[in-house]
């Protein structure tokens, strides 16, 4: 939206598994199933199999928002479409693993894309609903390049309810992107944990409060673990999106069932049935880093009970357990 609110032609092709909200949006006045209004004009739908090499040839930029799992049908189509270099913009948030190691798309995704001219990640709190409807927000986009390839991005994106900022730390962004969404799993528990009555939201304030300051700290260390910088987790990439979810997010519906004592499992099956969850996915990632490694300390429990905690409920299916008296609080 505000890419065609600059004036640019949005080509907005789906995936296999989209062709019914495509064929919606194709219907005069027909809107996408998780948005209000229809887009603008400037943005034409595409039917997986309409989208040409011809099309890949001519955009500025190519922008990747399949989730997660999705990655892999991406990488193949674009390496089937794409016949000269290109910057390629990925809003898609998760961790991969290259051999043994835990890494960030912004990483495993280099090799993969050969013609991939310069990765751009993207970050910071944007519910697509909201941006849509043009509420406004502000974002980060990374490129290595000096930033070069961010700034022009930006460029092309940027509105008044739009707003973006530029940083050469990829790796942090999309650690960032990634972590958030899982430790919105444990703050958003603490959200329906500890109820308040008297409110009109019914929470209490305080509960989450700790838990939200714990997960920016540990959301820093494990930044700087996979490379990235620390001041990274306390921006938009990091809290800003850390807070947008516990706020609204599918990661914080998950957290709140968690907090009712409720199953990862049971919660899947029940109301979030068909929904992505992709802190579950980054939970079983992380997991990986129980282990101590070659040249890498396992997940220290008094530094990171938090993220213990959330791996614990997503791997064992068990309710979920967070103990206040491991705070890191000094
Ligand atoms: N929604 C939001 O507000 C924001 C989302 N993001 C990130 O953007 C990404 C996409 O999110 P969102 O659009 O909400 O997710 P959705 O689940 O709504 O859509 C993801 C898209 O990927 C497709 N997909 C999933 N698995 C596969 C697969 N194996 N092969 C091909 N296509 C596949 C989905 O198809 P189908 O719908 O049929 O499953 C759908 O078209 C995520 O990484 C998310 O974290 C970032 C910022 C905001
Ligand atoms: O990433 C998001 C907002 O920036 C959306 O979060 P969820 O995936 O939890 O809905």
């Amino acid at each position: 939206v505000p890419g065609a609110d600059n004036g640019n032609d949005v080509l907005l092709a789906g995936t296999p598994l989209d062709a019914a909200a495509v064929s919606r949006m194709k219907t005069a006045g027909g809107v996408h199933p998780k948005l209000d209004h229809p887009l603008p004009g400037r943005v034409t739908p595409l039917a997986e199999d309409e989208l040409t090499g011809a099309h890949v040839e001519a955009a500025d930029v190519i922008v990747v928002g399949v989730s997660s799992p999705g990655i892999p049908w991406a990488v193949e189509k674009l390496n089937t479409l794409m016949t000269r270099e290109r910057p390629v913009a990925f809003v898609t948030k998760g961790l991969d693993r290259v051999g043994p190691s835990l890494t960030t798309l912004a990483e495993s995704l280099r090799p993969q894309l050969p013609k991939m001219k310069t990765f751009i990640g993207i970050g910071g709190p944007c519910i697509a609903r909201e941006l849509a409807n043009r509420n406004p927000t502000a974002s980060v986009y990374a490129s290595a390049d000096g930033q070069s390839a961010a700034k022009a991005f930006a460029a092309l994106m940027a509105t008044e309810y739009y707003r973006l900022s530029t940083t050469d730390d990829v790796t942090g962004v999309e650690a960032c992107a990634a972590l958030k969404n899982f430790y919105a799993i444990g703050v958003a528990a603490m959200q329906t944990r500890y109820p308040d009555a008297t409110r009109p939201d019914g929470q209490s304030k305080n509960p989450t409060a700790a838990a939200f300051t714990q997960a920016a700290l540990e959301m820093a260390r494990l930044c700087e673990r996979f490379g990235g910088r620390r001041d990274t987790a306390f921006d938009l990439a990091g809290i800003g999106d850390l807070h947008v979810t516990v706020g609204g997010g599918r990661n914080s519906r998950l957290g709140h069932g968690l907090g009712l004592g409720r199953t990862v499992s049971d919660m899947m099956a029940g109301e979030l049935a068909g929904e992505t969850v992709e802190g579950i996915d980054t939970a079983r990632m992380l997991s990986a880093w129980l282990e101590p490694a070659p040249g890498l300390a396992a997940l220290e429990r008094a530094r990171f009970p938090l993220a213990l905690a959330i791996i614990d409920a997503v791997l064992r299916d068990e309710p979920f357990a967070f103990d206040f008296g491991g705070l890191t609080v000094s």
